[in-house]
């Protein structure tokens, strides 16, 4: 099953497009990490997504229908949004009371363990908690839901590196043991590398490459050898830099790298996320870099 289908999704604001020709085909079941700089688009997506925004061009649907179409696909989906939102006069307790009120399928005993799990009382209340226990709170109500796909927008930011490190790990359980979608924006891709095995990198509104972790891995390299302007028309250059007698290439190919002038090494995600980032990155993709 398809979790998220686009198709030359567009949202404009004003005369703005903050997301343009945006086409994906996300399989269920993967945990996808969103990562782009500010103002990609990232939020603009997630809204789409979750249905608090309506496209301006293309379509879009999740798990098969439109997003917000009814309360039906309202309850197939959670949304953490950014700052992950309680409230503040409310206590744990109160929170799960309005999580069982508002959704059909609330599991409140998966929601009190894990609570408990996480030595949060019930009678605390949500403005006293510190940032990375509110995470934690926001994570539960939305995991509790039972959602078939769980989107969370930047949702470990403010946290510490051990809180973020509980958080994910919370999650990668919850998506496991509930067969659960996930679709997680972050800035830090470390984090992402950690939990993701899907990635979609957006850049000044645009997808640039979307994809499983391990084929993307698998497809692209860093070549480093004696200076060359071109390369042959099967390697993408996704990103090139040169001194007058080196070239550092990074590019995508499906096929084996025969040329032995190359040095040619593996990347990491960090590496990957960087090189389709680079703003340069469109200029470097001119068919002058391609050997035809
Ligand atoms: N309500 C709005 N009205 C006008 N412009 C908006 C609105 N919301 C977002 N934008 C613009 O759309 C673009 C994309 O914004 P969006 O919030 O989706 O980016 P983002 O990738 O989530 O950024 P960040 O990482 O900073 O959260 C930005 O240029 C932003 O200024």
């Amino acid at each position: 099953m398809t979790v998220l289908r686009a198709q030359a999704l567009g949202k404009k604001y004003g005369s703005h497009w903050a997301l343009k020709d945006c086409d994906l085909d996300i399989p269920a079941g993967h945990v996808v990490g969103l990562v782009g700089p500010n103002g990609a688009g990232k939020t603009t997506l997630m809204n789409l997504a979750v249905g608090q925004l309506r496209p301006t061009a293309g379509d879009i649907t999740v798990l098969g229908n439109k997003p917000g179409s009814g309360p039906a696909q309202l309850a197939r989906v959670g949304y953490v949004a950014q700052d992950t939102p309680t409230y503040a006069g409310l206590s744990i307790a109160d929170h799960l009371r309005l999580g069982a009120r508002l959704n059909p399928g609330w599991d409140d005993a998966l929601a009190r363990n894990r609570l408990e799990q996480l030595g949060l009382g019930l009678d605390r209340k949500a403005g006293k908690l510190s940032g990375g226990q509110r995470a934690q709170l926001a994570l539960t109500l939305g995991i509790a839901k039972r959602p078939e796909l769980l989107v969370l927008d930047e949702p470990v930011a403010a946290l510490d590196p051990l809180a973020r490190r509980e958080f994910l790990q919370g999650l990668m359980e919850a998506a496991a043991e509930q067969e659960l979608s996930v679709l997680l924006s972050s800035h830090l891709v470390s984090d992402l590398e950690r939990v993701c095995d899907y990635l979609i990198v957006l850049v000044d509104s645009r997808v640039r490459v979307a994809g499983e972790v391990e084929e993307l891995l698998a497809t692209h390299h860093r070549l480093t050898g004696p200076r060359r302007d071109r390369l042959p028309a099967d390697q993408q250059v996704v990103s090139a830099s040169h001194t007058e007698r080196q070239s550092n290439f990074i590019i995508r190919t499906e096929g084996p790298i025969h040329d032995p002038a190359w040095t040619v090494t593996k990347l990491s995600l960090e590496d990957l996320v960087l090189a389709y980032m680079d703003e340069s990155t469109g200029t470097r993709l001119r068919p002058l870099e391609v050997q035809r």
